[in-house]
C-alpha cells in the first residue's frame, strides 16, 4: 500500500513518513460519527447479521423470527471477525434456496439446477471471486475441505524430503494445529521431528519475529531444508509477515515456500501468483465470514501444473471431463483442483458463495485502505486515552501499518484480563481472549466503522477501572493463576 493511495482515501487520518496523524478532535464521538458518515463501504455494514445485546444474551436465540429487526441503539460491538467473521445477510437465503431444490429436485440438482449453479461445479463456481481475492488465477485455487485438512494434503503433495533437504522451517509460536501438522508430517517419513523441524523464535522480550530473524534462519539452514511455512498474519500477534520478500529469499535457496493464510485472506492484499508462492491454505470463517468451520481454500502455483507431482488423490480431484467414467487411472485436474479429493459439501459453500458475492461487490484495495485507518484509529485511541506510562496493558502488534493487519493484540499486566475481558462481554463488545493475558481486537472494514472502535475503548477504560476498584472474582482469579502457571505467554 502506497503513502500515495492512503493519502487520497476519504479518510481524515494520514500516514506520512510512517507516523499516522489525527486531527485534535479524533477523539470526540463526533469524529468517530463523521467518519462513518464519510466512509464509502460504510454500506456493506448493513449487509451482516450484528448480533445485538439483547441476542447475545437470549437463551433461545434460535426462536427468533428473521423479520425482526434488531434495534440499532442495542447492536453489540463486534471486534472478533478475525475469529468469527458475522452472518452475511443474504446466506440464509440462499442456503434455503439450495435446501429447496434439493428438497424439491433430489439428485438431478447436482446437473439440473434450477439457479444455474449445479452442484457438480460449485466448487469451480467461486474460484473466479477466491482468486481475485488471493491474488491469482481462478486455476491456482480450489474452494475445498478445511484447513489442517489441507495443510496434510498439500505437505504430502510439497513436503518430499529427499537427500540432504529433510526440513522443515515454521515460527515457534505458530498455530498449533500447524505445529501438530508439520510435525507429524516430519514423523510420517519416518523422520525425527527433534532434527528435522526449525522453530522461529523472537529475541527475547519480543512476540513478534523481524524480517530479517527469518531470513537468517532460512539462510542457517539453506542447504537442508526442504519446505518453508509461515503464517501470512500471525494469529497472536496479529503480525503481518513481508510474504513476497520471504518468498523470493527461500525459493532462491531451493527451498518450497508454502502459506498459512488464515488471518490474512479477507484481511490483507495478496499477490500470491506474482510473489511465486509454491503452495498456501486459508480457511475463510474468519474475515471471509463464510460461517463456522466454512469451506476452506488452496493456491497452487502454475508453475507446478504440469510437474507429476506426487499427491493423495480423490475423484473431485480428477479431470471434471472424464470424472464420471469411473476409470481406475487418476488423471488429475488442472492446477489446484486437482488436489481436491471429495465432492464438497454444498451447504458449505453456498455460505461462501454468499459471502464471496458482497466481497465482489469492492476490491480488497478498498478493504484495505479502510482497515488500515481505522486500526491506526484503534490504536490513536488506545494511545490517547491510556498514556504512556500504561500500567494495564501494551500492545504487541507491530506499530509499523505495513507490518499489520486489522487486528491488535494487547497483553495485559497484572493478571487484569478475565475480568476486563469479562466485563467487556458482559457489555456487548465481543472481541477474543488467549490466555492467559491478551485480548485480540479486530476492526473489520467490511462492518465495523470508527464509532465501533470509539465506543471499544470507552468500554475498555470502564471495565480497567472497575477490574482496579473491585477485582476479578474469585472463580477469575483462579483461572487466570492457573493460566498463568500452565503457560505464561510472557517471554
Ligand atoms: C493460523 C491457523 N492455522 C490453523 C487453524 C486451524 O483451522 P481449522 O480448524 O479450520 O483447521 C487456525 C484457526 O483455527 C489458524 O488460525
Ligand atoms: N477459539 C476458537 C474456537 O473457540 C472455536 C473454533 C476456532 C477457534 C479459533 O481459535 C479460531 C482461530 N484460529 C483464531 O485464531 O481465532
Amino acid at each position: 500500500m502506497s503513502e500515495l493511495s492512503m493519502s487520497t482515501a476519504p479518510y481524515s487520518s494520514r500516514l506520512e513518513n510512517g507516523t499516522w496523524n489525527f486531527p485534535a478532535n479524533a477523539t470526540d464521538l463526533n469524529f468517530a460519527k463523521e467518519q462513518d458518515s464519510k466512509d464509502p463501504l460504510r454500506k456493506f455494514r448493513n449487509e451482516f447479521c450484528i448480533p445485538s445485546k439483547a441476542e447475545l444474551k437470549d437463551p433461545h436465540p434460535e426462536a427468533k423470527s428473521v423479520s425482526e429487526q434488531n434495534d440499532p441503539s442495542d447492536l453489540s460491538i463486534y471486534l472478533c471477525g478475525n475469529s468469527l467473521g458475522l452472518q452475511p445477510k443474504r446466506t440464509r437465503e440462499l442456503l434455503s434456496e439450495e435446501l429447496s431444490i434439493w428438497a424439491t429436485r433430489g439428485v438431478t440438482g447436482h446437473f439440473d439446477h434450477p439457479l444455474s449453479r449445479p452442484w457438480v461445479s460449485a466448487a469451480e463456481q467461486l474460484q473466479q471471486h477466491m482468486s481475485a481475492i488471493v491474488g491469482a488465477s481462478p486455476s491456482e485455487v480450489a474452494v475445498m475441505g478445511t484447513l489442517t485438512d489441507n495443510i496434510h494434503l498439500l505437505m504430502a503433495s510439497f513436503y518430499r524430503p529427499s537427500g540432504q533437504r529433510t526440513k522443515i522451517i515454521i515460527e515457534g509460536k505458530a498455530f498449533p494445529s500447524d505445529h501438530y501438522a508439520i510435525t507429524s508430517q516430519i514423523e510420517w517419513h519416518g523422520l525425527d521431528p527433534n532434527k528435522e523441524l526449525v522453530l522461529i523464535e523472537p529475541s527475547s522480550g519480543e512476540y513478534t519475529v523481524t524480517t530479517q530473524e527469518i531470513l537468517d534462519a532460512i539462510e542457517k539452514h539453506k542447504d537442508n531444508t526442504a519446505v518453508l511455512f509461515l503464517s501470512g498474519v500471525q494469529y497472536y500477534t496479529g503480525q503481518l509477515f513481508e510474504m513476497e520478500k520471504i518468498t523470493k529469499y527461500a525459493k532462491e535457496r531451493g527451498i518450497m515456500v508454502g502459506w498459512d493464510l488464515a488471518h490474512a485472506v479477507g484481511n490483507v492484499e495478496l499477490h500470491l501468483h506474482d510473489w511465486g508462492v509454491d503452495f498456501a491454505a486459508w480457511c475463510t470463517y474468519k474475515y471471509l465470514s463464510s460461517g463456522p468451520g466454512g469451506m476452506a481454500g488452496i493456491f497452487v502455483h502454475a508453475s507446478h501444473d504440469d510437474e507429476k507431482r506426487h499427491r493423495l488423490a480423490g475423484w473431485w480431484g480428477h479431470d471434471p471431463e472424464s470424472r464420471f467414467r469411473m476409470e481406475n487411472t487418476f488423471n488429475p485436474a488442472k492446477g489446484a483442483a486437482g488436489y481436491m479429493l471429495s465432492n464438497p459439501s454444498i451447504m458449505s459453500l453456498t455460505a461462501l458463495r454468499s459471502s464471496l458475492s458482497v466481497f465482489a461487490e469492492t476490491s480488497m484495495a478498498a478493504l484495505r485502505t479502510k482497515s488500515m485507518h481505522l486500526t491506526a484509529y484503534l490504536n490513536h485511541l488506545l494511545a490517547e486515552m491510556f498514556p504512556e506510562p500504561n500500567p494495564y496493558f501494551r500492545i504487541i502488534t507491530p506499530a509499523d501499518p505495513n507490518q499489520r493487519g486489522a487486528q491488535l493484540s494487547l497483553l495485559f499486566k497484572g493478571g487484569i484480563m478475565l475480568p476486563v475481558f469479562n466485563r467487556l462481554m458482559d457489555q456487548g463488545i465481543v472481541v477474543d481472549e488467549r490466555k492467559p493475558d491478551v485480548i485480540r481486537v479486530a476492526p473489520l472494514p467490511m462492518y465495523n466503522g470508527w464509532e465501533d472502535v470509539y465506543m471499544f475503548v470507552c468500554k475498555l477504560k470502564e471495565a480497567i477501572e472497575e477490574t482496579e476498584k473491585r477485582g476479578g472474582t474469585r472463580e477469575e482469579v483462579e483461572v487466570m493463576r492457573d493460566a498463568q502457571r500452565k503457560g505464561p505467554t510472557s517471554p
